[in-house]
């Protein structure tokens, strides 16, 4: 039977209405796709606890969790995701790269035109059309 992974994924927009999107790298499972930063929910684990703690490794800086935006389940070839976005601010510091090929804040808008990871789809249509 595949596993089942709980993953979070942050939803963070600047003062710009522009939303946060991360370029998984080659190196990485689902190369060169676009996602929300975040990552695995561990054992016992609160959510938004998970979520702020993997933005302070991947981005060095600290968020506020806010409204929990959108949940999907998506079956992948390898595993199943259950993938939690939760709407984010910046509390302290600015997101930095440190393990994505590239991080751009994009418009509500543009969103489409990036090539995401298939389990993000639902919550990018939701982030498209607040517009
Ligand atoms: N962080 C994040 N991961 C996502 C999103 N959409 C999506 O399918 N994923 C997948 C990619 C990974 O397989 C998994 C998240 O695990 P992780 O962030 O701990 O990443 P990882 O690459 O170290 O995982 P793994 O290859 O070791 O399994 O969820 C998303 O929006 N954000």
């Amino acid at each position: 039977m595949k596993k089942t992974a709980k993953v979070v994924a942050a939803i963070i927009e600047n003062e710009n209405e522009e939303i946060l999107c991360a370029l998984r790298s080659p190196e990485m499972s689902l190369p060169n796709l676009w996602e929300f930063p975040g990552g695995k929910v561990e054992e016992g684990e609160d959510i938004y606890a998970a979520l702020a703690r993997e933005i302070e490794e991947e981005m060095h800086c600290k968020i506020e969790t806010e409204e929990l935006f959108n949940e999907n389940v998506h079956e992948y070839e390898a595993f199943i995701i259950n993938l939690i976005a939760i709407k984010c601010k910046v509390v302290e510091g600015t997101p930095v790269n440190s393990e994505h090929s590239k991080l751009i804040w994009l418009k509500r808008e543009n969103l489409n035109s990036l090539k995401w990871a298939p389990a993000d789809i639902p919550a990018v249509e939701q982030l498209v059309n607040e517009l």
